[in-house]
């Protein structure tokens, strides 16, 4: 099978780029020859991915964070276009990702071990199974329509709010994906007010909720490790919504680790939904901001769509 790695040097902060030529050597030694492309920008991974499909490479491994799995997600496609269909690039074509470390949050979705060699191992032995992946259509920074796909989790409210402080917190970053996380958090609590935003699943009733965060969500962590839907699977063909209401700071504070444990659930505060389509529009001059898969690309109205087993994951 040809394989070829879509590397981001910069991932962990750099320590991909030192680890690179072990990793590399493991991952052939398991899998036999691996082509290698580097990632030189944002999005880049993206075009790297389109081009090795093209290429005729049958697998595909995403190496880095959660950034890098997004854009190659996005690789396996045309760049989508808001209202028109998707267009698969490299039909029959595999994924795989390999993430260094403790970190990365779709990973944690599969429950398995994340040192490296056990990662190969799962690459080069795991059953191909089904992935489902999310397409967004959304409102943009400058206002024009939008669309992207994800493969974790897509969200909006306090969330988006956090991602922008994430990105500027070069300092915490130092600390942790976790520590980072956390204290965006507390800031992006202060500062977001909870909205009255219209959610509607499927071909259910349009529900007006107080939104302080609402997850749509494949995957089952976001925000450095928090568990925020437990039951999710990535293969099951439906979007689980978590919607948390009007929570603020205190709520957060007085157990802080509920959701990092999955027991936010518990909260009456908190609810769950499920479907395959989840439209949402915040009131007119609310600006809702949007996280998807760790990024902040804009803003409400949005609409969330499974594609169902639209990839073959070997991980
Ligand atoms: N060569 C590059 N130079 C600058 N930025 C890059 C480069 N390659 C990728 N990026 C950007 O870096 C962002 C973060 O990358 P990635 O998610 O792989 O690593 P991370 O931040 O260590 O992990 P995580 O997102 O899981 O915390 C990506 O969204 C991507 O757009």
């Amino acid at each position: 099978m040809r394989a070829r790695a879509i590397v981001n040097p910069n991932s962990s902060r750099g320590r991909l780029a030192r680890a690179w030529p072990d990793v590399h050597a493991r991952l052939q030694a398991a899998l036999g020859p691996v082509e290698v492309a580097f990632t030189d920008a944002p999005m880049a991974a993206a075009r790297l991915t389109r081009e090795a499909l093209r290429d005729g490479v049958e697998l595909v491994i995403a190496c880095g964070g959660d950034g890098t799995n997004n854009e190659v997600v996005n690789g396996f496609f045309e760049p989508p276009r808001p209202g028109a269909p998707d267009v698969r690039v490299g039909e029959g074509a595999a994924l795989s990702i390999l993430m260094l470390g403790t970190g990365g949050d779709f990973r944690k979705s599969f429950g398995a071990a994340g040192d490296v060699d056990a990662q190969v191992r799962r690459i080069a032995e795991g059953k191909p199974r089904p992935l489902d992946v999310g397409r967004l259509d959304y409102v943009a920074d400058d206002g024009s329509p939008a669309a992207r796909y994800f493969i974790n989790i897509a969200s909006f409210g306090v969330s988006g709010v956090v991602d922008r402080e994430v990105n500027k917190a070069r300092l915490t970053k130092l600390f942790g994906g976790k520590f980072t996380y956390f204290a965006a958090t507390v800031r992006g609590l202060l500062r977001y007010r909870p909205t009255e935003v219209v959610m509607r699943v499927d071909d259910g009733p349009e529900l007006k909720l107080v939104v302080n965060t609402a997850a749509v969500c494949n995957g089952r962590y976001f925000g450095g490790g928090m568990h925020v839907a437990p039951m999710a699977d990535p293969s099951d063909g439906r979007l689980e919504v978590i919607v948390m209401h009007d929570m603020g700071l205190l709520d957060f504070i007085k157990d802080p680790n509920a959701i990092y444990r999955g027991e936010h659930l518990k909260n009456p505060k908190v609810r769950h939904l499920s479907g395959a389509r989840v439209e949402a529009r915040a009131p007119a001059g609310a600006e809702v901001l949007l996280d998807v898969d760790g990024e902040a690309p804009g803003r409400l109205p949005a609409t969330f769509t499974v594609l169902p087993g639209a990839l073959t994951l070997r991980y």
